[in-house]
């Protein structure tokens, strides 16, 4: 190319970005009709016609050049896309149009099946009445109730049924089997049999039920059961009336393709169910315990145990805090993220951790980052937090701010950890480029919480 065509094009160039930021459509219509290539190239600290038209808030303009099929989640040299462009603006229906589903763009945006906020394994759809928990009589009388609802599990998975006979992996293909008190009474008699209440039903589904619309009315909701059992799985499946049933064997793969209703149930009975299996015994005196209060206690039966004594921890179900923090840079237009060798090819997740006794969640993630990364951390944000039921953690979620950069492994914990600026993170996220690197999949918090940084417009 001659110096004198190179200056024509730039020309042309400053004139079609112009044109974008004043919002006069014809020019840009005009302009890129002549030169189509125009559309996504890049003017002063990399900022495209999209971007300018997003900062003045011109939506006709951004509206033709999306039609036009310009790249929206290109970055400007402060890793800025038009989307965190128009929002820090305040030009919403900007923002509401890079937003929107018809063009893709809704990834940038918490996914549709989630609300704002909230993770996988975390919807509540059965009120858990803990009160009820110490009401035999009542707890009895639903055992047996016709509209009770059983959950079956085995070795601490539930049955499930797939609706797709080629093993699809798509979220929401994998439905919970539920079951009848005549269809599990057997089982409720057997001494190795463990069953929890889980709660009642908070909003009924009209089609779930055959009965009259009087008779629901009247009605209390189902409540809800869980039943782990020792009895021979296959003998399990043949109880049930569907086809396509069976006991997942990779928890941490396949309960990420329930519904987010079911995964939120599944959370809760999973993690009781474990801790029966784990303590069965009384961890003070290696007694004998017995179940009470729905499930959510044991006791020892050894007169003058010192668990007895006062209230004790040792009693109640666990729950293990482990911290999970997005590490960003101190330039704020990279995150830091590590692999352990057990991931599959090419993936990279958040840094995450065990909270020790007597530490503060701040503290637990900056001593994780420094061991596993070698990386110091100084202010730390709260962002959400996500119930993992493997067997019962809840994973606290944080924004870190790094105040050193250089990167040393703790070979034993992590194979690699590196630095991503923020178009290559995009490029993972939203355009599912696996070039890079790969993030996990969206039911994690880890990819939520790297969702949550580039949303959030650090740069601005
Ligand atoms: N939902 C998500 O996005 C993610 C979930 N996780 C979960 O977080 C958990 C903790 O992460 P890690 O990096 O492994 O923790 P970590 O960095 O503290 O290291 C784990 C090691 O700590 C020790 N440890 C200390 N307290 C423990 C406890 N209460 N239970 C088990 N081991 C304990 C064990 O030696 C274990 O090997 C894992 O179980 C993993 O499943 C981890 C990353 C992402
Ligand atoms: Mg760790
Ligand atoms: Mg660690
Ligand atoms: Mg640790
Ligand atoms: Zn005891």
């Amino acid at each position: 190319m001659t110096s004198l065509q190179l200056s024509a094009k730039e020309e042309m160039l400053e004139k079609f970005l112009d044109a974008a930021a004043r919002g006069d459509l014809s020019q840009v219509s005009t302009v890129l009709s002549n030169v189509p290539s125009l559309i996504n190239e890049t003017g002063h600290s990399g900022w495209t016609a999209l971007m300018l038209a997003a900062r003045n808030g011109h939506h006709h303009v951004a509206e033709k050049l999306l039609l036009l099929g310009c790249d929206k989640f290109s970055v400007n040299s402060s890793s800025q896309t038009a989307y965190d462009i128009a929002k820090f603006w305040g030009h919403r229906h900007i923002a509401g149009l890079l937003g929107r589903a018809a063009d893709g763009c809704e990834r940038i945006l918490p996914g549709a099946d989630l609300h704002p906020h909230e993770n996988y394994f975390s919807r509540e759809t059965l009120d858990r009445q803990s009160g009820k928990r110490t009401d035999k009589v009542w707890l009895e009388a639903k055992q047996s109730d016709s509209e009770t609802v059983y959950l079956l599990f085995s070795n601490l998975s539930p049955m499930v049924r797939t609706q797709q006979e080629d093993g699809s992996e798509a979220q929401g293909d994998m439905k919970l089997c539920r079951f009848r008190y005549e269809e599990v009474k057997d089982l409720l008699l057997k001494p190795s049999t463990v069953t929890i209440f889980l709660g009642i039903e908070k909003a009924k589904n009209p089609s779930s039920s055959s009965s009259s619309e009087k008779t629901e009315s009247l009605s209390e909701p189902p409540v809800w059961f869980a039943i782990n059992t020792d009895e021979d799985a296959a003998a399990l499946l043949e109880r049930c009336r569907e086809k396509n049933c069976s006991f997942p064997r990779s928890p941490n793969r396949d309960l990420l393709k329930l519904s987010e209703e079911e995964a939120g149930v599944v959370a809760q009975a999973r993690s009781v169910l474990a801790w029966h299996s784990r303590y069965s015994f009384c961890p003070t005196c290696g007694g004998a315990t017995k179940m009470e209060e729905g499930g959510y206690k044991r006791s020892c039966l050894n007169s003058e145990c010192r668990s007895l004594q006062g209230v004790h921890n040792t009693c109640y179900p666990r729950v293990d805090p482990v911290v999970i923090m997005l590490v960003i840079h101190p330039d704020g237009n990279q995150c830091l993220l590590g692999r352990k060798k057990v991931f599959p090819v090419g993936m990279f997740s958040c840094l995450a951790g065990f909270v020790e006794p007597g530490e503060t969640l701040e503290e637990a993630v900056r001593r994780e980052t420094e061991e596993e990364s070698g990386v110091k951390v100084g202010p730390v944000q709260y962002v959400s937090c996500q119930p993992w039921p493997m067997p019962s953690n809840l994973m606290i979620g944080c924004l870190a701010v790094a105040v050193s950069t250089d990167i040393k492994v703790d070979e034993n914990e992590i194979e690699e950890a590196r630095w991503f600026p923020r178009q290559q993170v995009i490029d993972s996220l939203f355009r599912g480029d696996r070039s890079v690197f790969v993030i996990p999949p969206r039911q994690t918090i880890a990819h939520q919480l790297v969702r949550h940084w580039i949303c959030m417009n650090s740069n601005l």
